[in-house]
């Protein structure tokens, strides 16, 4: 691992402690002060209408399961077997209604007022020392792979951090950077924008840029709106901050890798060339900003997240300084938005409506979950101390049991100690005079096996043990008491690229269901952390409906398989139409659909948005979670390891060549990954079943055989045909990456044969 520390945006080297106090407070009576933030639940009646509609799927879930008690030999045409396959699938399907019904219960969002952090009478423009004693904030951006990250897309981030708008952000905002990949090429590409930096930010500030990243703001438009002589200053600069970048741009292009290692990459990146890369976001992100800046709020990045408003620290403030009780805001998450996303969502992977329905109604119980990137935590929270820790430990004297505690979690490093107490007992810290002083210490921090022996990596940092770390932390911070908050702002505060084609989208969903199965089968499930800590109930049953993706694999692919085997069989899982209870069933399918439908309508999406992300989650089940749920299994049996699989960034931005593939980005692409397997042949397996039951329909009656399988059946196979659209176009007609490789077409059509011969043996 190879870390980078700079200095923040006057490339200042000199710092502040991180005082995390409210303001500074007078003695004489004021009025109180103008709020920070204010709470904002949904209206009475809309939220009422929002719990009746989920209350009814539910009833009608637990209608069918009624249905299949009381008939269970499975009614005409039923051997009473799928039945009772059907009765544990939809058992399954209607405990997670219930605890989405639950999730959603009470959502609630919180609209912050950045003016207020300014003294009473003054403007938000006024100077540094009006807004108090603001916290400082240590800014952390993790990057792995130049290939599929490109330096440029890390150093657009960086810059974005480097300009934000924050009082006194020479000396209150630091930003790191940690290259697991350990590239000299990242490592150049940050040394040079350091330069960028140093105009680009003034400039940014002088003109209230709106968006910092000089990539977005230079793409925007090709020449900046003005609109006379009182303008020309900025043309000017304009200008010329247009042909640095061009000329960042080309430095960082144009580098070649091997005469920077034959050069060395720089001192920093020398200081840290051998030090080994795993775990990289406890060990860079804690540890060694800890040495270094220790501020006491951390905002952590992706390396292609930039910063999209320039106020978001401010915002974070608001929620961070602006409640009663510090435990009411551990951590403050931003969602996660994307810059030039596909419009309509065809991968299903932009996440709209489950910020704003879902994670919305878990800020009501404890707290939004934190998503990995754009997050400001309290580092205290991140040290594992509870909300509200008081002194009575503050026997801080060397010698002291404390003091021993302080060793036997956070290592021996006196330097780290001393840090860690400063931030657990609230202490200010002295003034850092020269960061470039603790390299030796933070190199001694940054090692690997620092952690033997110590809590780093279970009760302290980032915890390790799953692939998707942030949910598994976050869900650590709550355990411990604390609540979180979604800070919602327009324009968003941070924004990101999401990966676009069926294999990168797959494959992070895959990852991220590896991740989330690993923590539910592990002792940090959040079932124990609500019998033994202080995760609460219903923020359990929220996390569980995350952590369980993975294991609706096995759900969702019995239910798919039941048409198509009633079909070849010829029996039925669903009521007749010409049966009492066929209304249930189709009340629920179209009550279910028409919920979800509404959920995309009320977050102003479009219809086209909700079926791309039914289809998709449809296809992410059968795929991305079955094979993690299996890849989970193996793993639990010792039979293979997790990887970690970095996702593609934004090549545009780099490598201006390389774009001309995407004739139509939105749609779906394949290759001959695994993952594809199961829904190539989920989808011939249905239009296979559809035919042979249209066959018996025109056939059969005239050879007596009556059809068993009834509207139903077909609907559900209909139904699945739709929503593998782009896998039966690609097994059709697809050209290129658009249709499915042959040996993922033979795979299939075996497991397919397999099937159909599996029906006609019972
Ligand atoms: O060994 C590694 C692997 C990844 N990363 C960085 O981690 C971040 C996230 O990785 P990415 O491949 O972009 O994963 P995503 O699925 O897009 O990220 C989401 O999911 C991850 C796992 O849950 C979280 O860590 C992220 O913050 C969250 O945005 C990126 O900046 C990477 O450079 C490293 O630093 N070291």
């Amino acid at each position: 691992m190879a870390v980078v520390a700079a200095a923040a945006a006057t490339g200042s080297t000199t710092r502040s402690g991180g005082g995390g106090g409210e303001g500074t407070r007078s003695g004489r009576k004021k009025p109180p002060p103008p709020p920070l933030q204010e709470r904002v639940p949904l209206g009475r009646r809309a939220a009422w209408a929002w719990r009746l509609a989920g209350l009814a799927v539910l009833l009608l879930l637990l209608a069918l399961l009624a249905l299949r008690l009381l008939r269970h030999h499975g009614g005409a045409g039923g051997d009473g077997g799928v039945w009772r396959v059907a009765l544990v699938c939809e058992a399954w399907f209607a405990a997670l209604c219930a605890l989405n019904v639950s999730a959603k219960w009470s959502p609630v969002r919180f609209v912050t007022r950045p003016e207020n952090l300014v003294a009473e009478g003054r403007t938000p423009s006024t100077t540094a020392a009006e807004y108090g004693e603001l916290p400082a904030v240590d800014m952390l951006v993790t990057t792995a792979d130049p290939a599929l990250e490109p330096p440029l897309v890390t150093v657009n981030t960086v810059l974005s951090l480097l300009a934000l708008d924050y009082p006194r952000a020479g000396e209150r905002l630091a930003c790191y950077v940690s290259d697991d990949g350990c590239s000299p090429l990242t490592c150049h590409a940050l040394r040079e924008a350091a330069g960028f930096a140093a105009a680009w930010v003034p400039f940014c500030r002088r003109y209230g840029v709106a968006v910092r990243a000089p990539f977005r703001y230079f793409s925007s438009s090709s020449s900046p709106e003005s609109g006379g002589p009182a303008d020309r200053k900025f043309l000017d600069d304009w200008t010329f901050m247009k042909d640095e970048y061009d000329k960042l741009v080309r430095r960082i292009k144009n580098t070649d890798e091997r005469s920077l290692l034959r050069h060395g990459g720089g001192e920093f990146f020398a200081e840290f060339l051998n030090v080994e890369r795993r775990n990289h976001p406890t060990i860079v992100k804690t540890r060694v900003s800890a040495v270094m800046t220790n501020a006491p709020i951390m905002l952590n990045m992706d390396c292609d997240m930039f910063v999209n408003n320039p106020q978001a620290v401010l915002h974070a403030m608001c929620l961070l300084l602006g409640f009663d009780d510090e435990a009411s805001s551990g951590f403050v998450q931003a969602p996660q938005r994307f810059y030039d996303a596909l419009k309509d969502d065809p991968f299903g992977n932009q996440m709209e409506c489950f910020f704003k329905r879902f994670i919305s109604g878990v800020q009501g119980v404890q707290g939004a979950f934190y998503a990995g990137t754009g997050c400001f935590h309290r580092r205290k929270a991140v040290y594992g101390v509870p909300p509200n820790f008081n002194g009575a430990e503050r026997e801080d004297t060397i010698g002291s049991s404390s003091y021993k505690e302080l060793h036997t979690r956070f290592g021996n490093s006196e330097e780290l100690n001393e840090s860690a107490r400063n931030i657990i007992w609230d202490l200010s810290s002295k003034p850092m005079v020269d960061i470039s002083s603790r390299i030796e210490v933070a190199k001694a921090v940054s090692a690997c096996n620092y952690d033997i022996g110590t809590c780093w990596g279970q009760e302290v940092g980032w915890v390790y043990g799953s692939l998707t770390e942030d949910i598994l932390t976050g869900q650590r911070i709550h355990a411990m008491g604390w609540r979180s908050v979604l800070m919602v702002t327009e324009p968003p505060a941070f924004m990101g690229s999401a990966p676009i084609g069926g294999p990168a989208c797959l494959t992070q969903f895959k990852r991220w269901a590896t991740g989330q199965s690993e923590i539910i089968i592990s002792r940090n499930n959040p079932i124990l952390a609500t019998m033994f800590k202080r995760l609460k109930f219903r923020q359990c049953l929220a996390y569980l409906i995350v952590l369980g993706w993975p294991l609706r694999a096995p759900f969702e692919l019995c239910y798919g398989l039941l048409g198509p085997y009633c079909i070849l069989t010829n029996q039925s899982f669903l009521p007749k139409a010409s049966e009492d209870g066929f209304s249930v069933p189709l009340a629920l399918f179209i009550s279910y659909n028409t919920y979800n439908f509404m959920e995309y309508m009320a977050c102003g999406l479009s219809a086209r948005a909700w079926w791309n992300n039914h289809r998709m989650q449809r296809i992410i089940s059968v795929s991305a979670w079955t094979l993690a749920f299996l890849t989970v299994l193996l793993k639990s049996l010792g039979l293979s390891e997790t990887v970690f699989e970095v996702t593609g960034k934004d090549k545009s931005m780099s490598d201006d060549d390389d774009n001309t593939d995407g004739a139509d980005p939105g749609r779906f692409t394949f290759d001959s990954s695994p993952v594809f397997i199961p829904v190539t042949a989920l989808a011939m397996l249905n239009i296979v079943a559809v035919t042979v039951g249209a066959c018996r329909v025109a056939f059969g009656t005239a050879e007596g055989v009556p059809c068993a399988p009834g509207i139903g059946e077909f609907m559900c196979c209909g139904w699945l045909v739709l929503c593998f659209f782009p896998f039966v176009r690609g097994i059709v007609w697809g050209k290129g990456s658009y249709g499915i490789p042959w040996s993922v077409k033979l795979k299939a059509s075996l497991l397919v044969a397999m099937f159909v011969t599996f029906c006609k043996t019972t």
